[in-house]
């Protein structure tokens, strides 16, 4: 971390006028710069003449260099001052989905979009890969801490695990690893086959290809699987250590296939494939806002944060956000749709909040019921790893920060875009395999490994400690004694929990956060498949591919566990719920389902049941958690979401729609507003949308 400003002021003296975009960026912005003020010379000598106002050309050059924010399409999007009264569009949440949203729905170019994220823009840190450690607990992250419960992440600080969640423009996205994993056919097919038509994997694959930039041309040739062209680049990390390719022949040593994991076949082994352009972050921000920043249609407006979306008594109709900025509670109105894309966390707390949720839940904090929803907030899951496997090995080649981040590796960076600063805190490849719970023949397997060239201990007990929320104690006892050593890591994942947690309103102030209950590892079978991972994971070290570099599990009992025998399935079964590390991918909690089903909150189309003119699009809405890390599903998500919106609103329509058979009042395209004096029409002066938005059916009503 000492490093940093070394790397910022390098990239400072190279890069003046680049600062706000990525160090790598910051070159090509360099080059381009120069371009610009060369090619203003050029013009202003050409048209006036040096001889005739010798003072022009350094003029409209010096204009040129400070207003080069303005034309560089690499650079961040503007922060509306002010937002208008009414909008076609609002979208809560400027994250990973709602980023997605902002730009395909600001494509048609008569519609007017207003984007309100709660925090500001990323920075030249969150670029950097190697460091994303550190915007753990830093002012881009909510730092929510999940209530204490007694079946997990008992080694952290009051026994409460840390969820992340980015609170910046791009949202997760900026915090994340940015490892780019789709999931498994089955996944989506499973969705189809809960009731939700167009989301089994031949329908929603064209999305993941849609929004790719696939960089790697063994990858990219497989058309089936892999786009080129689109706005987000996935590319393969320009920085390896030889346990990466060891982990691969390690692999198969143990009978797994090397596979492309976003291809034909899941189960077995490959390098990750990340979402990174030119070795730095490929934030949902950069790759989809950026290159449409000047769309004059599209407000962002930061430091925005949404305490409710607003309904009509009558029709309960979504009618627009209530929200806080500049100190100030505002509200802002729209006239077709408002789209929460807040996250698993935030979009079922503001349907909470905002009336629509269990009955009786509302009532104990006073909040006028405007829908009975009990699904809200429920079905929460999670990907869980289990943290601290460790192996010592003998070659000083591993990613140890002290040894990693100095001043060359900062110039390499920002210079030649490579080197350790674009390892993604040394993750390398990936495997997925069966345990011996799986069905092997599936190619659906149940077990995740992460290979990271670096463990807990490799930056001397600083930050991934606190990231995870270890106690000093317990990090002291088990680790204290290897800081900073050479070792590589596997976080064995649980791909399909069985385990549902839940959120809960604390209270009706809505910068109260909720209530987090993970309820990890409480089905029986998550132990079973969990522990299987970890026993897997060690004997990975015992491979003659990681037995050449001395690999030796780093065997040190657990404090809670030190009364059982080591390697037993009891200390195995203890040793995961001490140090229990969530993967971040909270999901579900505002889950998709047909009108038959009385725990879903959105229909197949994403419109919340009963809200005419809301939906939600984000993480929230899987039914069920894709086998791998999430973010390139809820980026498809955000992909299927706009369509369903332009579905809808762009095609002619001259009745009820007869597919949603459910009573529901009638959702008219043309809606007029009365905002103080003003009337605010939605009218394209094309087609009337005209919808059935459905209730929910069942007993429960
Ligand atoms: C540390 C970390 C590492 C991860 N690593 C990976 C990985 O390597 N690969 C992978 O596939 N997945 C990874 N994930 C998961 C993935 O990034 C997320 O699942 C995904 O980004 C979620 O997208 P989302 O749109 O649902 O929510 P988010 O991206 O979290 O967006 C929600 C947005 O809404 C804003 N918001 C919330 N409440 C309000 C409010 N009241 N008013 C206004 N704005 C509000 C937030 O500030 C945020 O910008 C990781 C996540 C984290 C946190």
């Amino acid at each position: 971390m000492v490093v940093v400003p070394a790397a910022l002021s390098v990239g400072g003296l190279l890069f003046k006028a680049s600062s706000a975009a990525s160090a790598g960026a910051a070159a090509v912005g360099a080059s381009s710069l120069g371009l610009a003020i060369a090619g203003a010379i050029k013009l202003a000598t050409a048209v006036v003449g040096v001889g005739k106002l010798a003072i022009l050309p350094f003029l409209i050059a010096a204009i040129a260099y400070y207003n080069y924010d303005l034309f560089d399409p690499e650079n961040r999007p503007f922060n509306v001052p002010q937002v208008d009264q009414a909008y076609d569009f609002i979208i809560i949440g400027g994250g990973s989905a709602g980023t997605v949203l902002a730009s395909r729905l600001s494509e048609i170019s008569h519609w007017k979009i207003l984007l309100l994220e709660a925090g500001g823009h990323e920075t030249d840190i969150s670029d950097v890969p190697l460091l994303s450690l550190y915007l753990h607990k830093s002012k881009m992250d909510w730092k929510y801490r999940t209530q204490p419960q007694a079946t997990a992440c008992q080694a952290m600080k009051d026994h409460r695990c840390c969820w992340t969640r980015g609170k910046v423009l791009g949202g997760s996205s900026v915090l994340n690893t940015m490892l780019y994993i789709r999931g498994n056919r089955r996944d989506f097919d499973q969705w189809a086959a809960f009731g939700n038509p167009g989301w089994s994997y031949e329908e929603i694959l064209p999305y993941f290809r849609k929004s790719e930039d696939q960089r790697n041309p063994y990858l990219a040739r497989n058309k089936r699987y892999h786009g080129q062209g689109g706005p987000w680049t996935v590319q393969d990390s320009p920085y390896n250590t030889p346990l990466g390719p060891a982990f691969l022949q390690a692999g198969e040593e143990m009978g797994y296939d090397i596979v492309d994991v976003n291809g034909e076949q899941q189960t077995g082994f490959g390098f990750y494939q990340f979402n990174m352009r030119r070795g730095s972050r490929s934030s949902t921000a950069k790759s989809f806002l950026r290159p449409i920043r000047l769309r004059s249609n599209l407000h962002v407006a930061l430091f925005s944060h949404v305490t409710k979306v607003l309904t009509d008594p009558t029709s309960k109709r979504a009618t627009g956000v209530q929200f806080i900025r500049d100190g100030r509670l505002q509200n802002v109105y729209a006239t077709r749709e408002v789209i929460l894309s807040a996250g698993a966390i935030s979009s079922p707390h503001l349907l909470m909040l905002s009336g629509i949720g269990h009955g009786e839940e509302l009532n104990r904090f006073g909040i006028p019921l405007v829908q009975h929803l009990p699904g809200v907030g429920q079905n929460l899951q999670d990907h869980i790893a289990v943290g601290g496997i460790a192996f010592l090995i003998d070659y000083p080649i591993s990613i140890v920060m002290k040894r990693m981040v100095n001043i060359n590796t900062a110039l390499r960076y920002a210079i030649t875009e490579d080197g350790p600063l674009t390892s993604s805190i040394g993750l390398e490849a990936v495997a997925f395999i069966n345990t011996k719970y799986a069905n092997a023949s599936d190619d659906w397997p149940d077990m995740n490994f992460m290979m990271t060239s670096a463990s807990v201990m490799s930056d001397g007990g600083s930050q991934v400690k606190t990231a995870h929320g270890l106690s000093d104690e317990f990090y002291q006892e088990v680790f204290g004694e290897v800081n900073n050593r050479d070792v590589f890591g596997i976080f064995p994942m649980m791909l399909r929990p069985k385990s549902r947690g839940f959120i809960k309103l604390a209270s009706k102030n809505p910068l109260r956060y909720p209530l987090l209950y993970h309820n990890y590892l409480t089905h029986p079978d998550d132990v079973n498949v969990l522990r299987e991972g970890v026993k897997a994971a060690v004997a990975m070290g015992e491979t003659e591919a990681m037995k050449r570099f001395g690999a030796r599990f780093w065997n040190k009992p657990l404090p809670n566990c030190k009364h059982l025998t080591l390697f037993t399935d009891d200390y195995w079964n203890c040793y995961i719920r001490q140090y229990t590390m969530t993967i971040y991918h909270m999901s579900g909690t505002a889950k998709m389902g047909p009108p038959s089903d009385p725990w879903a909150v959105v229909d197949p189309q994403l419109r919340v049941y009963g809200i005419p003119g809301l939906r939600v699009i984000d993480a929230s809405i899987m039914p069920a958690i894709t086998n791998g890390n999430i973010h390139a599903p809820v980026v498809m998500i955000g992909e299927k979401g706009a369509d369903l919106i332009k579905q809808l609103w762009l095609t002619p329509s001259s009745g009820p729609s007869p597919r949603d058979g459910a009573k529901g009042p009638l959702w008219r395209g043309k809606r007029e507003l009365r905002v103080g004096n003003a009337t605010t029409t939605a009218d394209d002066g094309q087609v009337e949308a005209l919808q059935q938005w459905p209730l929910p059916s069942g007993s429960w009503l």
